[in-house]
């Protein structure tokens, strides 16, 4: 199973200019989370910030007992080798071949012999359907491509945690909807810790048992996905409606006077779309191990989050046992 990441009290500027303050979140073991925000918001820097390669100036991050944040730096780069990265980009090399890619840390961080490279690196292309591309530069592929072949390099070490930074950017909705089924799956055969910066509304509202959201430079929420996707905060509803009206401006934060002259002008706040269910893994591949866990933890914390995500929650999980807390809940495979 994948390994918590509890972020405390979270600071990061660059000279001057602070990105966001006190951020605080829990990662669930093997659950899928998502990052939202709008661009420039810091979603990136704390990706970078949760495997130690940016120092915030203040708070933790903890990763099987390691601060990545301040520990020593022999046991960050330890930690490291628990995370799986895919960059925006897929990050490739261009000059190697998507095989040499992907075989990379492999070559890199282990003393395997080639054969045992060799198996590793097909079993991965397999997973990401790309069999028979293994010989192409990333020159000669498509964006989509080339993002899969970033998520395989970023797989072959068997990480724990696995970070992606807009696996959706470039891509066409098609091809969006393959890589959300893309996660889910791998969600389902590694059930590692995922976490997932992106802009991308279908994503978001399909593939996170978990979703947060960072603006103004602060994390405006994170909790379990019904949280978010019904909630009323301005920030929230105006970035799932993809609307105009909202605390939201073109390149930055609308002032007061924007926002007043919004509300006499008679536009109407955008209000949150009805939750669709989330994607579930293709044929054949089972269950997620995280379903049993998430149902186990959300339910246990159902009286703190707020009456419409209670709702939500009952709604989906069938409202019989989630009145009824005496019940004892099925680990898995039980009826949700
Ligand atoms: N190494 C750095 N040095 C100085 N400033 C930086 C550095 N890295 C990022 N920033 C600044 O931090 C801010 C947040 O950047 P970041 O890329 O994390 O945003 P984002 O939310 O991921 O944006 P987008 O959604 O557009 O990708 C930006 O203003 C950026 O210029």
């Amino acid at each position: 199973m994948g390994i918590e990441v509890k972020v405390e009290g979270l600071t990061k500027s660059f000279g001057r200019q602070n990105i966001w303050q006190d951020v605080s979140l829990t990662l669930p073991a093997g659950e899928v989370s998502v990052m939202l925000g709008p661009s420039g918001t810091g979603k990136t820097v704390f990706l970078k910030s949760l495997i130690g390669l940016l120092k915030p100036e203040h708070g933790r991050v903890l990763v099987n007992g390691v601060d990545m944040a301040r520990s020593p730096e022999r046991d960050i780069m330890e930690a490291r080798k628990l995370f799986g990265l895919m960059f925006q980009d897929g990050a490739l090399f261009g000059s190697m071949n998507l095989f040499d890619n992907i075989a990379f840390p492999l070559r890199e961080h282990t003393k395997k012999k080639e054969s045992e490279i060799r198996r590793i690196v097909m079993e991965r292309i397999d997973a990401v359907g790309l069999l028979g591309s293994e010989g192409k530069l990333p020159g000669e592929i498509s964006g989509g491509m080339r993002k899969r072949a970033g998520l395989a390099r970023a797989l072959v070490l068997d990480p724990q945690i696995i970070l992606c930074d807009e696996p959706d950017s470039g891509l066409d909705p098609v091809r969006t909807a393959f890589i959300s089924q893309l996660l889910i799956d791998l969600n389902t055969t590694t059930d590692a810790t995922m976490l997932i910066v992106t802009h991308n509304l279908d994503i978001a509202a399909t593939v996170p048992d978990n979703m947060g959201m960072l603006f103004r430079r602060h994390l405006v929420t994170f909790g379990p996905r019904e949280v978010l996707l019904t909630s009323q905060e301005p920030v929230v509803s105006q970035f799932l409606t993809a609307s105009k009206h909202g605390p939201i401006g073109m390149s930055e934060e609308k002032d007061e006077a924007t926002l007043a002259a919004e509300a006499s002008g008679g536009m109407v706040a955008p209000q949150p779309k009805a939750l669709v269910p989330q994607l579930q893994p293709s044929p054949g591949l089972g269950e997620r191990a995280a379903v049993a866990r998430r149902r186990e933890r959300v339910l246990g914390m159902l009286d703190t989050l707020p009456g419409t995500a209670q709702e939500a929650i009952r709604s989906s999980y069938g409202r019989q046992d989630v009145l009824a807390p005496t019940v004892t809940l099925p680990r898995r495979g039980g009826a949700s």
